[in-house]
């Protein structure tokens, strides 16, 4: 039985596994496993305090920072516990083997491949970046960081960014499988976060959110969210957790997530309001929570993960079966391929042609039926009645004497019963050229499923 800890371990292979076969959930004609595996998406308006939570969850500044739509490829993050003294590093799935142990290179790095992807245009991708941090300070957890909600676009991004993003971030949070980290600012109307608006719609019971309010420090003075926080006001199946991040200034004084991490315990501590909740509150506590319940929506999960993962396994078995042995890699080996394909066509062929397969029969039929009574309906009678012989004659050969036989009248009366001919001649044809084709293909797919 696998442990707690090697559940979400073996769930982030899978995950990784998605994105090198190019499944990453949405419109595709292949089971999608993407979609059925729980993660845990940071959703949250534009300035709300996403990354500040990310980051101070991982305890390392490595995100992008700028104005505008900064992210605009979802980051899954994957965050692996080691043991203590080892040191951290974080490493990519488009970049294995390389070990980014300055956290800045991560961060340029995510700049980076996102401009691969979506060019320098601004515009977003939902094509994944995976970003796996190993390091003694993290509990084991995945979560999936997607653009901020936003109102406008900023210059040199297409008015429909806007759209876009909801729809991403509404392609993620719909799926019964994810846990919505709903982040609002406390400094904001609750009732007007972006975050908390799609939460609920997505989740009316409030089953899978998490409701996280950032910048508490920034409150009107007289100001708490203590009704918030002890699920009075806007009341969610788990408990809200509050968070203190770091301000712009302590940003550009370098306070470093060490130094943060105890503010943000102080804070609580000692704060008159919020005091008596400090053990459930902050980014450290949010994290343990997160990860203790992802990996019990893991373990529920795991019955249906098993099971759609047999069922793909046996589709692509049957598909593959059905596609035939590899194909010989050299040139010599494919070539024999061919010629063994081609060969055993043409006995196929000949088969339906000559007799042993049905088919060659029916091309007999058309010369031995629908030929015959379509001449026979053909009016004979009329043109080679005595009357019009004797006025196609008459008319043929105009003031000349016919010496021997009236040449010029026989021949329009050949030209004139020809014609006759020609339409059912024709139709012969096409019902031979269609049945021809029709065993062709019928050869083609037993050559296929005989010889491979
Ligand atoms: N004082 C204080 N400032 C915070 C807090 N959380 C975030 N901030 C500040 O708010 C600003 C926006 O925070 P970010 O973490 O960048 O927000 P975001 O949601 O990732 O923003 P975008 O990436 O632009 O969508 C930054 O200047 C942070 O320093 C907080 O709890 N307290």
């Amino acid at each position: 039985m696998a442990t707690m800890e090697s559940l979400i371990v073996t769930v982030n292979r899978i995950q990784r596994a998605c994105t090198v076969l190019g499944d990453h959930g949405g419109d595709t004609n292949l089971p999608t496993l993407w979609e059925a595996l729980p993660s845990v998406v940071v959703v949250g308006g534009q300035s709300s305090g996403k990354s500040s939570v990310l980051e101070s969850i991982v305890g390392r500044d490595f995100l992008p920072r700028g104005s505008g739509i900064v992210t605009r490829r979802p980051l899954v993050l994957q965050l692996h516990k080691t043991e203590r003294g080892l040191q951290e590093y974080g490493e990519f799935l488009h970049l294995p083997k390389k070990k980014f142990t300055d956290f800045s290179m991560v961060r340029k790095e995510i700049q980076d491949e996102t401009d691969r992807m979506t060019g320098k245009s601004k515009q977003i991708s939902p094509v994944p970046i995976h970003l796996s941090i190993y390091s003694p300070n993290v509990v084991n957890l995945t979560l999936i960081d997607l653009p901020g909600l936003t109102k406008v676009a900023v210059e040199g991004q297409p008015e429909s960014i806007v759209q876009d993003i909801e729809i991403m971030v509404r392609s993620y949070v719909e799926k019964p499988n994810c846990i919505i980290l709903a982040i609002t600012p406390a400094n904001q109307d609750i009732a007007t976060s972006d975050a908390m608006k799609l939460s609920r719609e997505v989740d009316p019971t409030g089953e899978r959110t998490f409701g996280v309010l950032t910048k508490l420090d920034l409150m009107d003075k007289g100001t708490n969210a203590i009704d918030v926080l002890e699920g009075r006001a806007y009341p969610l199946q788990h408990p809200w957790v509050g968070i203190v991040n770091r301000s712009q200034a302590d940003i550009k004084k370098n306070v470093d997530m060490i130094a943060s991490r105890r503010k943000e315990r102080e804070f609580f501590a000692s704060s008159p309001d919020y005091g008596h909740l400090a053990s459930k509150m902050g980014s450290e506590y949010l994290a343990k929570v997160l990860s203790k319940h992802l990996e019990s929506v893991i373990r529920a999960r795991l019955p249906g993960i098993t099971s759609l993962i047999n069922k793909s396994i046996e589709e692509l078995e049957a598909e593959l079966s059905h596609l035939g042995r590899s194909v010989a890699v050299d040139a010599g080996a494919q070539l024999y391929t061919i010629l063994e394909l081609c060969r055993a066509f043409d006995r196929i062929f000949k088969e339906h042609l000559d007799g042993g397969r049905p088919g060659g029969d029916r091309i007999y039929g058309v010369f031995d039926h629908q030929l015959p009574a379509a001449l026979r309906k053909l009016p004979f009678d009329r043109h080679l009645s005595l009357q019009n012989i004797r006025k196609v004659v008459s008319e043929a050969d105009g003031y000349q004497p016919h010496l021997i036989a009236p040449e010029q009248g026989y021949r329009r009366l050949i030209d004139g019963a020809l014609n006759y001919f020609r339409g059912p001649a024709e139709a012969s044809v096409d019902a031979v050229h269609f049945l021809l084709k029709e065993l062709v293909r019928r050869s083609i797919a037993e050559t296929q499923v005989r010889s491979l």
